[in-house]
């Protein structure tokens, strides 16, 4: 066997809802728990046997990955990973097929595509197992949601006994099912041939470029979900390996907190190593923190559970951060209170103040409703902001280089 790996990164356009985040990082390169988003994908791809080359298609510039590329050559020097830049967006199959010949040079025999938006444990080496097993064409990875989140996603029925899929239906109007895909897929490559099939049913929009190769007229994408895994499921070529594992999606800034959190408490089981501990004349840390060799921490600041500290951060005295993200060369004056909020790149935070957003229980969700009303339920800073000492900053979202100079509720901050 000898898979090659795809991680779908998007585009520019794509990360609106990431706001105020992604006007200085693209999604896919956000840090959590320490690390880019897609590093803990390329983490988990390293373990797979034989898996030697990973693809990211996305249509961001090409510099974007650039530095994060050469990051990843030393960090696993076996791995082949290179970015391939769509000339627009193609959809979340229109990629796999620009780019075939490239994905099938070295004749893989499977291809693994992951969403570069979805965080979970990403069980490939099971789902591997499990592809093997059955006589499908695709394994998706699957998950079970709260039965009133079940249309946001690609809902599966499957078998029980064989994990056979029997309809697939994307973002349903009315409930299905609450197993539903977690953009994360294993293909035979073989599915090139289905591809084309549904290419062909797509008859008259296709145009050829300026390299002789089919490609889509604008506006026409090819979308793996509704072009192809539904007439998998139809032909019974689809098959489900359900984890019982956390799994989250990233669209929200707000949705980092969380999986921050998450991908924490899976370090604090697999690599404890990697985080803070307690040891004499240190500051208080409490279940699972992440901070960066370059960061100081005053001995008297308590930091967690659910903490990632980034570069050059300062940390004073009394200082209290807990379930939230600070970023690079952040600094916190004593006594300041962190809670359920990102800290933006570069940003001050004063004496005695406090910057709190609200926990929200709903699974897959970082909103949450007071009086009828949606609100921002994590805290945003953007980068560069300045928060006056004793200001109260709660359930807000504020742009980049603002200077807060009064308390704010419940305000995006423009
Ligand atoms: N290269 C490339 N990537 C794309 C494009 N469009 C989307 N993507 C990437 O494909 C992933 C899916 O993005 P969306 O199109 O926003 O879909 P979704 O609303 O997240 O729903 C999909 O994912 C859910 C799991 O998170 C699924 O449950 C659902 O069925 C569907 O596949 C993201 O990582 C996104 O960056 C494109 O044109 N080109």
């Amino acid at each position: 066997m000898n898979p090659k790996a795809i991680i779908l990164v998007g585009g520019p356009s794509r990360g609106t809802r990431f706001r105020p985040l992604s006007l200085n990082v693209p999604k896919p390169l956000f840090p959590v728990a320490g690390k880019p988003i897609i590093s803990h994908h390329i983490a988990a791809l390293s373990k797979v046997e034989d898996l030697k080359e990973i693809l990211l298609i996305g249509f961001f510039e090409d510099s974007v990955f650039s530095s994060f590329l050469q990051d990843a050559a030393r960090e696993y020097p076996n791995l082949h990973i290179r970015y391939l830049r769509e000339y627009q967006s193609l959809g979340t199959a229109g990629g796999l097929y620009h780019f075939r010949d490239e994905i099938l040079r070295g004749n893989p025999d499977q291809v693994f595509v992951l969403h570069a938006d979805v965080a979970c444990t990403f069980p490939l080496v099971a789902m591997k197992k499990a592809h093997e097993g059955h006589r499908g064409l695709c394994t998706i990875l699957g998950t079970r949601v709260p039965r009133d989140s079940a249309n946001n996603f690609g809902c599966l029925v499957a078998k029980p006994d064989t994990n056979e899929v029997l309809h697939y239906v994307e973002k349903p109007e009315s409930f299905i099912s609450n197993l539903i895909s977690c953009g994360v897929y294993l293909f035979d490559c073989a599915i090139f041939d289905e591809i084309r099939k549904s290419l062909e049913n797509k008859k008259g929009n296709v145009e050829t470029d300026i390299y002789g190769r089919e490609v889509f007229q604008d506006g026409n994408k090819l979308r793996l979900e509704q072009d192809l895994l539904r007439p998998l499921a139809q032909a019974r070529k689809l098959f489900v390996h359900e984890t019982k594992d956390f799994w989250r999606q990233i669209k929200t800034a707000g949705s980092a907190v969380p999986v921050n959190g998450l991908y924490l408490e899976q370090l604090l089981q697999t690599n404890p190593e990697k985080l803070a501990k307690n040891t004499p004349g240190g500051p208080e840390i409490v279940g699972a923190v992440y901070i960066h060799p370059t960061a100081q921490i005053d001995p008297q600041a308590k930091l967690g559970p659910n903490v990632s500290i980034g570069p050059n951060v300062f940390i004073g005295k009394g200082a209290r951060v807990r379930d939230s993200i600070v970023l690079d060369n952040v600094d916190v004056k004593q006594n300041a209170c962190i809670l359920h909020a990102i800290i933006g790149w570069n940003s001050k935070i004063g004496c005695w103040s406090r910057v709190e957003g609200t926990p929200s229980a709903a699974h897959n969700s970082t909103a949450v409703t007071k009086s009828g009303l949606k609100i921002q339920s994590i805290t945003i800073l953007g980068k560069e902001v300045s928060v006056k000492d004793e200001t109260i900053i709660r359930n807000c979202i504020v742009l980049p280089h603002k200077d807060l100079k009064s308390s704010c509720e419940n305000e995006i901050v423009m």
